[in-house]
C-alpha cells in the first residue's frame, strides 16, 4: 500500500472529538497473477486507467509504476481532504470501489496510522470487520473477557460486561463454543454487542454491521440509537439510502476515491439519486 503521506492519531477521552484529513491519496499494489495483463493494457494505452475517464461505475483507477516492470496500483483514495467536528454525523455514499470503505479504515487508524495527513482525535471504535480483535479460536464468553481486559477492565467490570453482551446477543449455549463454529450473522451479534458495550468518541460503522435476522435488526438499531446519542462522531457507509437519511446529518459522496460531494443529506442525496437514475437510463438504452 503507498500513500500520499503520514496519519497522527491523538486519542484521548478529554478533548473534543475530530477528524481532519488533507490531501490523503491512497493505492494498493497488486500482486496477483491478473495484473500481469492489466500491466500489457495499460502499457498499449499509456500507464494509467483513470475509471473516472472511462466511465466506469465501480473501482478506483488502476495505474502502473515507474518503468516497464512497474507494479499495477489500485488507487483507493485520491487528494482527499475533509474535516468532521464533534457533534456531525456522516454517511459515505458513493459507487462499489469508490473508497468508502478504505477511508473508513484511514479513519480506523488501520491503514496509515502514522500520517501526517491525517489527524483522528478522539477514542474511535470500529464496527468494520466480522471479527476485528476476536479470537476465533476462543469461546464467545473468552473473547468478551479478552475485549474487557483490551479495554483496561477490573474483574467487575467484565462481569458486567459478560451480562450486558450475554443478554445483547442471545447466542444461549453457543456463547460457550469458540467463535469458529459461529455462522456470519452470529459472529456479527456477539461483535456488534462488544463494539457497543462501550460508548468511543467516534463510531466508524460498515453498513453491513445491521446485518443480521429482522429481530436482531430491531435491538440493534435500538441499541446503536443509543450508543449514537452519545457518541460525538459518527461516520457510517451505507448503500441503503434510507439508513443514512435515518442516521445523518451530512453525505460525503466519493466516486473513484475522490470526494464528489460534500454537504446536507438532503443535497447531496438529490444530486447523487438524479445521477444514479440517468446512469440507469444510459444502461437500458
Ligand atoms: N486490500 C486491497 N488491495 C487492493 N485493492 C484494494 C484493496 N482494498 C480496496 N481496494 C480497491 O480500492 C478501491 C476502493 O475500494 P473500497 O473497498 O474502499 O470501496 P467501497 O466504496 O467501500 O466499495 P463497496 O461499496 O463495494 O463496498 C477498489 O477499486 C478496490 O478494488
Amino acid at each position: 500500500m503507498t500513500g500520499s503521506s503520514a496519519p497522527t492519531s491523538t486519542k484521548t477521552t478529554t478533548e473534543s472529538a475530530s477528524i481532519s484529513i488533507t490531501d490523503l491519496s491512497l493505492s494498493f499494489p497488486i500482486f496477483h497473477g491478473g495484473a500481469r495483463s492489466l500491466k500489457k493494457m495499460l502499457l498499449k494505452r499509456g500507464k494509467s486507467l483513470l475509471a473516472s475517464a472511462r466511465g466506469l461505475q465501480t473501482g478506483g483507477s488502476v495505474t502502473l509504476g515507474q518503468g516497464e516492470t512497474g507494479t499495477v496500483y489500485v488507487e483507493a483514495l485520491r487528494d482527499v481532504s475533509l474535516s468532521i467536528k464533534a457533534g456531525e454525523r456522516v454517511g459515505l455514499i458513493g459507487h462499489n470501489g469508490a473508497g468508502k470503505s478504505t477511508l473508513l479504515r484511514v479513519m480506523a487508524g488501520i491503514y496509515m496510522p502514522e500520517a501526517p495527513n491525517v489527524h483522528i482525535q478522539g477514542k474511535v471504535a470500529p464496527l468494520l470487520d466480522l471479527l476485528s480483535g476476536m479470537n476465533p479460536q476462543l469461546t464467545g464468553r473468552e473473547n468478551i473477557s479478552l475485549f474487557g481486559h483490551q479495554k483496561g477492565f477490573n474483574s467487575a467490570q467484565i462481569t458486567q460486561l459478560e451480562k450486558d453482551v450475554e443478554a445483547f446477543a442471545q447466542l444461549d449455549d453457543f456463547l460457550d463454543l469458540p467463535v469458529r463454529l459461529y455462522s456470519t450473522g452470529m459472529t456479527i451479534r456477539l461483535g456488534f454487542g462488544l463494539a457497543t458495550s462501550i460508548t468511543p468518541q467516534i463510531l466508524l460503522m460498515d453498513e453491513w454491521f445491521m446485518a443480521g435476522d429482522f429481530h436482531f435488526q430491531e435491538r440493534a438499531e435500538k441499541r446503536l440509537a443509543s450508543v449514537v446519542d452519545s457518541t460525538d462522531i459518527l461516520v457510517i457507509t451505507s448503500h441503503a439510502l434510507g439508513v443514512l437519511e435515518k442516521w445523518c446529518t451530512r453525505l460525503i459522496w466519493m466516486e473513484h476515491g475522490q470526494i464528489r460531494m460534500d454537504g446536507p443529506v438532503e443535497s447531496v442525496m438529490d444530486a447523487y439519486c438524479k445521477e444514479s437514475e440517468q446512469n440507469a437510463r444510459k444502461d437500458h438504452s
